[in-house]
Order: structure tokens, then sequence, then C-alpha cells
């Protein structure tokens, strides 16, 4: 054993666990930041429309109080001003529908370009279910607000402009319309603090349960199978993240309705005392009372808003959280360098799983790589090597030692041009529909078709125009695909996590025996992680994992020459001309 890395550094990243921190999302800064011109139109339309809102009610109120004698030209006011308060209002209804639709849009793209972004373990921290979540239910909610900003935005002008209006039909009346409306705006505050903490506990929980609503998909086959194990996964796990997200909801919504409520008893009491018991009719309890029943509709509906704001701050606060812990930026991706050498001197890396508060360290580790060299990783179920290639290709950075690229040592700036070197087929690789990223490549149809035909899936798959015809393949004939999809990147280093483990004993032999050389006598780097100790000869190094520990190093004995004059290994006669991209 080495010395011990700094504890769970590697995993500091772990913000998206991290106890919340106050909303760092201001979902209007947002809007403006995204479009200045068409949000502070869209402001402008909504806040004059509550202005002609509240002309139109001062209009209703003279029209009443008339003798007669002003009511024509009292009433072309009144359609004018009618007029333009619809377009007003349909103006900014629009205006905003398309802002909500581009908030959509620009925070999906946003967190897209987050992921892209940050280090892979700190993406893998924050876990797929929370950015399902995230990209899924958490951004439509704060659309759905800027959707409603407009009638928000109205509405608190024409409560407002009602506001004053009645101050100038009586002070004192004011007064008291005023502190009824604070006591209402505090009993629902009061209200609303306790309900945001279940808003926020469903919020939590609904990670769990878009884990288990993807565990549904991805696990059909395990459920189908056994019908008492679809049943209690449905009732006791899938079923209590959805009840308990629907429970922390209800309570929440419950309490903001009640809250809501209050505001909305406070106002009707106040209309009732001011018609029925202070100004007992004339002139100015008719205006005061055409404008309180005006007023319960904007009052309603923002106390109907209230909730959403409620559910959206809590979104953004999500979405805060997250960006924090991808808010550490990978370098920018580097042009493919060329490889002369690769070495790791005394590097290290850890895990920490949180809930069995325990760590898996690796390292250190020293390992060098030369260009056209085969090297086997091998080792037990867990020992390390597939963190290993993670280090080896830049995807971790490494939490102490040094790695060096053709003699230089890689920092934190400089790790793409480490990744640039590679391509990789991972265990858990993901097949794209197409070859992504090789667009415009000279014939790249013609390439891929070769290479399809190399790896016998002709009967099978094509490509045309860059894109694979289907993708409903077994597992071994999906990871012959991702083969041809890392082949065609011409990359200089290869790696390949357990890529024979789903192959016929027959195409083992292709690849061990035939691929591998191929692409060794084009100068190609390959990393082979494998379990297949019948093919270890294929490798000119076999290094040795036990625990996160290189446990042996050596070469297999073979040297280049003897190859050659071997049957076995052929010389690279085909396909994978190695046509740069
Ligand atoms: N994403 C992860 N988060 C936390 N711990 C992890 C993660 N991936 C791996 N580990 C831990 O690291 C150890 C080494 O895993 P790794 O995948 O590197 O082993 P391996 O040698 O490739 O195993 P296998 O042959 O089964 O693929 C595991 O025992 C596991 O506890």
């Amino acid at each position: 054993m080495g010395p011990s890395p700094a504890p769970v550094a590697a995993d500091a990243a772990n913000a998206a666990s991290r106890p919340p921190q106050e909303s760092g999302f201001s979902l209007l800064g947002f809007v403006f930041g995204q479009n200045p011109v068409e949000f502070s139109t869209a402001v402008a339309t909504s806040l004059l429309s509550g202005v002609a809102a509240v002309a139109l009610i001062i209009l209703i109120n003279m029209a009443l109080a008339s003798d007669g004698s002003d009511l024509a030209t009292l009433g072309l006011v009144f359609a004018a001003v009618a007029v333009v308060t619809v377009a007003l209002q349909t103006a900014s209804g629009i205006l905003f529908g398309r802002l909500g639709q581009e908030v959509l849009a620009r925070l999906r793209s946003r967190i897209a370009e987050r992921v892209e972004a940050a280090p892979l373990r700190a993406v893998e921290q924050v876990g797929p279910a929370r950015l399902q979540a995230l990209i899924t239910d958490d951004v439509f909610t704060l659309a759905t607000v800027v959707v409603r900003l407009p009638v928000l935005f109205t509405n608190a002008v024409a409560i407002s402009g009602c506001l004053f209006y009645l101050a100038w039909l009586s002070l004192p009346l004011f007064v008291g319309a005023a502190g009824m409306m604070a006591l209402g705006v505090a009993g629902y505050m009061l209200v609303a603090r306790r309900a945001r903490h279940h808003l926020e506990h469903a919020g939590g929980r609904q990670d769990t349960l878009f884990a288990h609503l993807s565990a549904l998909v991805l696990g059909t086959k395990e459920l189908k199978l056994n019908r008492a194990k679809a049943e209690d996964f449905r009732t006791r796990h899938l079923g209590a993240a959805i009840e308990t997200v629907r429970r922390a909801r209800t309570h929440g919504i419950t309490l903001l309705a009640l809250g809501s409520a209050w505001g909305s008893l406070i106002v009707f009491g106040f209309i009732g005392l001011v018609l029925f018991v202070f100004t007992g009719g004339g002139t100015v309890a008719t205006g005061y009372a055409v404008v309180l029943l005006f007023l319960i509709g904007p009052l309603a509906a923002v106390m109907e808003d209230l909730p959403r704001l409620a559910v959206a701050r809590v979104a953004g606060q999500r979405l805060a959280e997250t960006e924090a812990a991808l808010a550490t930026r990978d370098t920018e991706p580097a042009p493919p360098a060329p490889f002369a050498s690769l070495a790791f001197e005394a590097v290290t890396h850890a895990y920490w799983d949180e809930r069995t508060a325990e760590m898996f360290r690796l390292g250190p580790v020293d390992i060098a790589f030369a260009p056209g060299e085969i090297v086997f990783l091998v080792g037990g179920n867990g020992s390390g090597k597939t963190t290993l290639a993670k280090l080896v290709t830049g995807l971790y950075a490494p939490e102490s030692g040094t790695v060096r690229l053709n003699g230089a040592i890689v920092d934190d700036t400089s790790r793409s041009t480490q990744r640039a070197l590679f391509s990789a087929v991972f265990g858990d690789f993901h097949l794209f529909e197409s070859l992504i990223g090789l667009s415009g490549a000279p014939d790249l149809d013609a390439r891929a078709n070769r290479l399809i035909s190399r790896l016998a899936l002709t009967h099978k798959v094509s490509v045309d125009d860059g894109h694979f015809s289907t993708r409903d393949l077994s597992t071994g004939q999906r990871k012959r695909l991702a083969l041809v999809a890392a082949v065609l990147e011409d990359r200089p280093f290869l790696v390949f996590d357990e890529w024979a483990a789903d192959q016929d004993p027959a195409f083992k032999g292709v690849f061990y025996r035939e691929l591998l050389p191929e692409l060794k006598a084009l100068g190609k780097s390959v990393l082979v992680i494998s379990h297949d100790d019948r093919y270890f000869d294929c490798g000119d190094r076999i290094v040795h994992m036990e625990n996160g520990q290189i446990t042996g190093d050596a070469r297999t004995g073979a040297d280049d020459d003897a190859r050659r004059e071997d049957p076995k290994f052929p010389e690279p006669s085909f396909v994978f001309q190695s046509t740069p991209i």
C-alpha cells in the first residue's frame, strides 16, 4: 500500500448531495439575459395592460357617477381603452408564451452544455435520475411560470393602481384596505414557508422516483419474468416513491391553498366591512364596491399564482444546486496531438461511497504506454481495471501523482489533449444512432461498411449517410458497431473494456488474433481489459491488477520480429487503412 491519498478529495465535486444552498438561480434574470429586448417589451406590455385595466375601472366609476352629459365621450374613451387593454394583454401573452418556450429550450441546452463541459466524475455523482428529473420536470415548471408572468405583472399593476384609486377616493378606507391586505399577505407567507419545506422534500424524492421509473423500463425483462418481484417493485419501491412525492406535494399545495383562502377571506371581509359597516352607502361606497369587486379577480389570480411561484422556486434551487455540482469545467476539447509516450507516476484515485461510508482506493500506480503497443489489463472483478482505464484516457483526473504526455506534465488545463488521444469502447458503452463527429469525413460510408463486413455484420446493418440502418441488434453485434465507430475515429490509442466478453468464440479469435495485430501494425496503441486468458499471448505486455494496485507488469516475450514470422499474426492487409479523418 502506498501513502494514503487525501480523503475523498476525488469526490469533492459531489455538490449535488450537499445541503441545499439558497437558490443561485434567478428566473427573471435568466429570461432577461436570453432576450433583453423581447423580455422588456413583454414586461412593458403587461404592465401597461395593468394600467389600462385600472383606467377601465375608473371610467366605469365615472360613468356610474355621471349625470349623463359626458356619457358619449366617456363611452368613446372606454371603447378605445378597452381595445388597447385587449391588444396589450394579447401581445404580452404571446410574448411571454414565446419566452416560456425559449426558457424551456435554453435551460435544456444549458444543462446539456454543463453536462458536456463538466468532468465525468462530477456528472457521475449528480447521477442520471437527477439530470432526467431536472431536464424534464423542473425545467418545465420554470417555463410554466414564465408563461404566467404577464398575468402576474398585469394583476400586480392593476392591484397597485386600484389601491391608489381607493386612496384617492378615501384615505382612511385605504389605510384599512392596506392593513387588511398586509394581514392577508403575512398569513400567506407564514403558511408558504411550511409549504416550501414539503415541496423541497418532494423535489428530493423526485430523483428517487425518476431512478425507479428508469428501472421500470430497463428492468422490464427481470420484472416480467417474476410476478412477485414486479409487484414488490411496483408497490413497495416505485409505488412508495410515487406516493412520497404525491404526499409531499399535496401537503405543500394544500397549505398554499389554505394560505390563499386566508387571503381571499380577508379581502371579502374587508369588502363587507366597507360596504355594510363603515361607509353606509353613497358614491364613495359605490366606487369602493366596484373597485373591490374588480380586485377580487386579480387578487385571486395572484393567490393562485403564488403556489406556482413556490414550486418554481424549488425547481430553480435544484437547478442552481446541480449547476453548482457541474460548475467545474473541463478544458476545451483539444485537437489530436502526436503520441510518443504516456506515463503515469504514483497516480491515485478514490471513490467514496456515502451510503456504506467506504472508500475504494486505486494506486499509487506507475505505468507507461508507448505507440504501437498492445497492453492487456487483467485482474479480478472490482480490482480497479475500468477505473485505471478512465485515468489513462483522461476521463478522470488523478487525485495525486503525475501524468506525462510526450514528456510534458498533464494538468487540468491540458487534460483534453490527453483525452484527444483516445477512442474507447467501455463495458457500459453507448451506441449512437449515427457516426457522430465524423460527418463530412471522406468515404465515411464506404469505410464504415467495409469494417462492418469485416466484422461479419453486413447482413444485419449498414451505414448510409453516416447513420446505422438499425441498432436493434444483439449486445455483441452492437459492440462490434461501437468498435467500428471507435476505429473510424482514427485516434492513436484505443481502449477496449472487456469488448470480447460478449463475442462468440470464433469472433473472439478474430478480435484477438486478427484485429488487434492489425491495429498494432497501423501504429495504434491498444489497452485491452480482458478476462480471456487463452489470448493473453496476443499482448505485448500484461498488466495485473489487484485491489486497486498494479501487481504485475510484464512483457509477453514474443518480440515483434518473431510475431511477424508467425502466421497467427497477419499483415495489416485490409480495411483498417488509416485514412486520416
Ligand atoms: N462510479 C463509481 N462510484 C463509486 N465507486 C465506484 C464507481 N465505479 C467503481 N467503483 C468502485 O471501484 C471499484 C473498482 O471498480 P472498477 O469498475 O474499476 O473494477 P474492474 O476491475 O473494472 O471490475 P470488473 O472486472 O468487474 O469490470 C469497485 O469495487 C467499486 O467499489
